[in-house]
């Protein structure tokens, strides 16, 4: 655990929404022991609308979320008050951003209130209280994955990674990309699960929009919980180059189609590659199987490479899903932090509902692409700049290239000045890739 993320996981929980929380009778504390981890799972699980947790469930869960921040509410009335009415986790993880650099994030996850105490501002005074503490810490970034669209643009995230959820019919769809090299082999789950964190760390950085996964993700794709569910279903693959190297690593499952067996469906877990040669080797390895009438896969790029390797696109039916929600805390550390398409100067006029990214920024890119963000007054905007008005979830949505300045401008979302401003603004902060999470959390 870093520095920062230590300090994260320890910080007191915010005074502003304590004391609005214990102005309606509410606590507001950081869950700790053993006991009240096991109560907040609980409630996590029901919120989520999941079973009720068994204890080898609630003992997997404890030992695989240490990493994790807690932070309840609990009402002292209820008739069991030591299980939270509100819940929220978060951990600080490495965002990669365009350019090959990350930048530390707070994850945010488990955001659940009790149907009981829905519509009081619970969730509200959660998740403000959260960015707060991590914006004093230092953190420049939050993000998350979401249940509903509509939560958490109020709180100045933005969908900046979208994903790609993707049906192909693989009798249909031929191969017109070249041969791949190396070679495909099934693996033991657990040998799978040895491999894919190593990967994935040097996978990452060249991704943006990926963040650093916890243990636990790749004890669930592989199956190798104690608790796993149809863990007996998954079928994990490896591709290795003329050396040996493992460089890229498959999970999929198959589900027979019981009317026609020969149309089968099987599903990508998880694709990982490292290499153009393993990507490809994957996928063909994947549409070939015997028996198969549909292959579905999800969290794919909105850029995918697959679509140009098959003869025939309309095999692929291709659906865009809002996934990976950003939010700029400190404006000049996360600009600092990545890449540009273009060079130029942009002066941004940010608004943050929060008050936690709002003010006046002076973005100048050189020609090496690294940009370089300054302070400036409201009234200092240097000759060749483009203003760019804007809140911070419009910072938020093109901070990882992943919607051009434009498309914004042209929805009404930002406000750009002079002719062709809108164009320049969208050059410089754009990215030749697409950013993409690979998976949920
Ligand atoms: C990162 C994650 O964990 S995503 C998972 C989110 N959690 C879930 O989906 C689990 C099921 N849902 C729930 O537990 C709750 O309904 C929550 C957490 C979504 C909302 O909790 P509440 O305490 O009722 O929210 P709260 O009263 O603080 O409302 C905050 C704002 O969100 C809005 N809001 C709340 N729920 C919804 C919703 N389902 N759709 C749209 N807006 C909503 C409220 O109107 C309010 O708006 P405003 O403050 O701008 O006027």
């Amino acid at each position: 655990m870093t520095d920062l993320a230590a300090r994260q996981h320890a910080a007191a929980v915010d005074a502003e929404s304590a004391a609005r929380l214990a102005a309606r009778g509410l606590d507001l504390r950081l869950v700790d022991t053993d006991a009240e981890r096991d109560a907040y799972s609980q409630v996590v699980a029901r919120g989520f609308l999941d079973t009720e947790r068994s204890t080898e469930q609630l003992d997997a869960v404890r030992e695989r979320s240490a990493y994790r921040r807690l932070v309840g509410v609990y009402d002292v009335a209820a008739p069991v008050p030591d299980a939270p009415v509100g819940t929220i986790a978060g951990w600080v993880a490495e965002l990669s951003v365009p350019g090959g650099a990350t930048v530390p994030s707070l994850a945010v996850s488990a955001v659940t209130v009790a149907p009981t105490h829905r519509r009081r501002g619970i969730a509200r005074a959660l998740v403000e209280g959260e960015l707060r503490t991590a914006a004093s810490l230092g953190v420049p970034v939050a993000s998350l994955t979401v249940s509903e669209s509509p939560l958490y643009g109020r709180y100045g995230f933005a969908a900046a990674a979208a994903v790609t959820s993707w049906r192909i019919d693989p009798q249909r769809a031929g191969w017109v990309a070249p041969d791949p090299a190396g070679r495909v082999d099934f693996v033991p789950r657990e040998r799978w699960r040895e491999l894919a964190p190593a990967l994935h760390e040097r996978v990452r950085p060249g991704v943006p929009g990926e963040l650093a996964a916890p243990a636990a993700l790749w004890d669930t794709l592989a199956g190798t919980r104690p608790d796993a569910k149809d863990a007996a279903k998954i079928r994990a693959v490896q591709h290795t180059d003329a050396d040996g190297v493992v460089r890229g690593l498959l999970v999929y499952t198959v589900d027979e189609n019981p009317d026609d067996y020969a149309r089968s469906t099987a599903t990508v877990s998880y694709l990982l590659a490292e290499t153009p040669d393993a990507y490809a080797a994957l996928w063909r390895f994947v549409l070939d199987l015997d028996l198969i009438g549909e292959v579905r896969a999800s969290e794919l790029s909105v850029d995918e490479p697959l679509l140009w390797m098959l003869a025939d696109q309309r095999a692929a039916h291709v659906e865009v899903v809002d996934h990976h929600y950003v939010r700029v805390l400190d404006v000049p550390v996360a600009l600092a932090a990545r890449r540009y398409g273009a060079p130029g100067v942009l002066a941004l006029d940010v608004t943050d509902p929060l008050g936690i990214a709002a003010g006046h920024w002076l973005l100048t890119v050189g020609d090496d692409g690294r940009g370089t963000v300054e302070e400036r007054s409201s009234d200092d905007v240097p000759a060749g700049a483009v203003r760019v008005a804007l809140g911070v979830t419009e910072l938020s949505a093109a901070y990882l290239g992943g919607v051009s300045v434009a498309t914004l401008a042209a929805a009404g979302r930002v406000h750009t000045s002079g002719t062709g401003g809108a164009q320049r603004a969208a050059q410089m902060l754009g990215w030749h890739d697409a950013p993409r999470l690979t998976y949920w959390y």
